[in-house]
């Protein structure tokens, strides 16, 4: 799976995406990372034919076998829980989609299986900003897909919550099921064998293994790498004489 010179450009606007390419890891997880406004979620559109790049070439799975998970993600505030399950259930033609444990069969802890039964009685617009994320990537987990797409789903969520989000991606690549999703939160990679795309000004500035990634600029601290990252991007000259 791969994405090769892709370009893009909002209408009336200068080119956002000049030339992105990248191949997803199969047995890694795969993570696109950037600042704020950089296209992350631009080019998770153009992957997923929400956008239509100007230019580029995308081998992906057909779309119906890619679950992309925006971070709009809408649903009436009266639904309950269970409704938003027998909804994303039915559309996958899940045998027993009215069956709770259809989707709670792989949660691990007691703590996991009790928020379940929460929430499955819990109207959305009852729920916090987590717990409905929480909720949405238990349920939308249990789908077969080729490719998974998660667009910031450890944004606003607590450090349990988001260990259990990452430990389910970890699940659908033992799976062996591509999964690919952006983040600010690269303390969340330490613990994961992570594949890093990092977009900056249009292209992709760094594709490769997330250890070897830190030890290029001899940190433990993704954030730090991070900066460093960017100000090699912006001032190679000044990065280089940087300790
Ligand atoms: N419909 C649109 N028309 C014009 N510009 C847009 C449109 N949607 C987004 N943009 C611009 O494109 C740029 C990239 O936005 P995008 O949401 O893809 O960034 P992002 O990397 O996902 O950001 P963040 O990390 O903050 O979520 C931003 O400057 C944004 O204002």
């Amino acid at each position: 799976m791969f994405v090769q010179h892709l370009q893009f450009a909002y209408p009336k606007s200068r080119a956002l995406l000049h030339d992105v390419t990248f191949t997803l890891q199969p047995n890694k997880l795969n993570v696109l990372i950037g600042m704020n406004g950089s296209g992350k979620t631009t080019l998770f559109d153009c992957m997923t034919g929400a956008l239509r790049p100007q230019a580029g070439d995308i081998a992906l799975p057909d779309q119906s076998d890619i679950l992309y998970l925006t971070q709009s993600i809408y649903y009436s505030d009266e639904l309950k829980g269970k409704d938003v399950a027998y909804f994303i259930g039915r559309l996958a033609q899940l045998t027993d989609f009215k069956k709770q444990t259809t989707y709670s069969a792989s949660l691990q802890s007691r703590r996991e299986i009790d928020l379940f039964h929460h929430l499955w009685q819990m109207k959305v617009g009852k729920m916090s900003a987590g717990e409905k994320k929480w909720l949405f990537v238990t349920l939308l987990t249990t789908i077969p897909r080729a490719l998974y797409m998660f667009d910031e789903p450890t944004s606003g969520v607590d450090p349990a919550t988001r260990l259990h989000i990452m430990r389910r991606f970890e699940k659908l690549i033992a799976d062996g099921r591509t999964c690919l999703f952006s983040t600010h939160q690269l303390h969340d990679l330490l613990h994961t064998d992570a594949h890093v795309i990092f977009l900056h000004d249009g292209s992709i500035v760094y594709e490769g293994d997330f250890q070897d990634w830190l030890q290029t600029f001899q940190t433990s601290d993704p954030d730090v790498a991070f900066t460093k990252m960017l100000d090699l991007a912006t001032e190679p000259e000044r990065a280089n004489t940087m300790p």
